[in-house]
């Protein structure tokens, strides 16, 4: 049976729904920003653009670096857009747009985040740059899915019980990132750890500005949690969506974080386009050398 049209909608030029793509206009290496703005920061060092197009908060380029054929999209901010970005991405390559049935052959993608996060950890300090091992769904977006094959539920429970986890809020999904991707970003320079990814900027990330949020502990829980030796180290809002979905259509994910705030700390880059220019650089040939 053909994917419906209320299902998988088209543009009338034949472009997917949101993010206004055809196959053609996608590499398989792909770089995720949240920030729209921040989709030029990356190609500015591209030696050519093919191609260009923005609607809402999905801007996307592609063009070659050093020979390498690489795509650059903005997912905007949250969760609720990476369903989005990931399900429209994975038709263009994955599905018959014509015939609206998947593909016999399909194409795994490599996806690599170039976001900014908070820390929460004293010792991974703001302008340093953070490779997500695994990705903590706090935001509720991967409980629509089928994640039993790809969670790890041995983290997921301690997390319940170390940070008390109130029982109203979504019970939360452990995925690992990419093991090949990982290992290749990661150096000595680079820190790694539990990334929890909420669905909010404030209460979510336990921000009090006027209004008080239903655990005001739940940061230093969330900086006390070990899990055999593993530690949350930072807060964002997109992570945990990028590696479920990625790990359950069959892509390779890993999100690379420029740590602009310590909460700890109270601390904020003085210059954080500075730690992200950098971030930048070291992913964009990190890639043409490994991937
Ligand atoms: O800088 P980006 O990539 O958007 O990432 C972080 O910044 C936004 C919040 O300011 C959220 O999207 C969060 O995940
Ligand atoms: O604290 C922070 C910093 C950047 N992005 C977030 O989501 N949280």
């Amino acid at each position: 049976m053909p994917i419906k049209e209320s299902e998988l909608i088209l543009n009338p030029d034949g472009s997917v729904y949101h993010l206004n793509l055809k196959p053609e206009h996608v590499a398989k290496t792909i770089i995720f920003v949240g920030d729209p703005d921040r989709v030029e920061k990356v190609t500015c060092h591209f030696d050519s653009i093919e191609f260009t197009t923005h609607k809402r908060e999905f801007k996307t380029q592609t063009g070659y670096y050093k020979n390498k054929r690489i795509s650059v999209i903005s997912t905007g901010i949250g969760s609720d857009n990476i369903d989005i970005v990931l399900n429209e991405l994975d038709a263009l390559f994955n599905i018959d747009l014509q015939t609206r049935q998947p593909q016999k052959t399909l194409t795994s993608l490599n996806i690599i985040r170039v976001g900014t996060s908070g820390s929460l950890q004293k010792e991974v300090p703001v302008n340093s740059v953070l490779v997500s091992e695994y990705g903590l769904d706090i935001n509720g977006t991967l409980q629509y899915y089928i994640t039993d094959k790809i969670n790890n539920s041995s983290i997921e429970n301690e997390f319940v019980k170390q940070t008390q986890w109130h029982k109203n809020k979504s019970k939360p999904i452990a995925i690992k990132s990419s093991e090949k991707l990982f290992k290749i970003f990661s150096n000595t320079n680079t820190f790694s750890g539990i990334t929890v990814t909420a669905n909010g900027f404030y209460g979510p990330q336990g921000r009090v500005l006027r209004l008080p949020i239903q655990d005001p502990e739940i940061n230093s829980k969330l900086e006390k949690f070990n899990f055999k030796d593993l530690k949350i180290t930072n807060l964002e809002m997109e992570t945990s969506g990028i590696y479920g979905l990625a790990a359950l259509l069959g892509h390779q994910a890993i999100s690379l974080n420029a740590i602009i705030a310590n909460r700890p700390s109270g601390t904020f880059s003085e210059n954080p386009s500075k730690v992200i220019e950098e971030l930048i650089l070291y992913t964009l040939n990190t890639i043409v050398e490994q991937i």
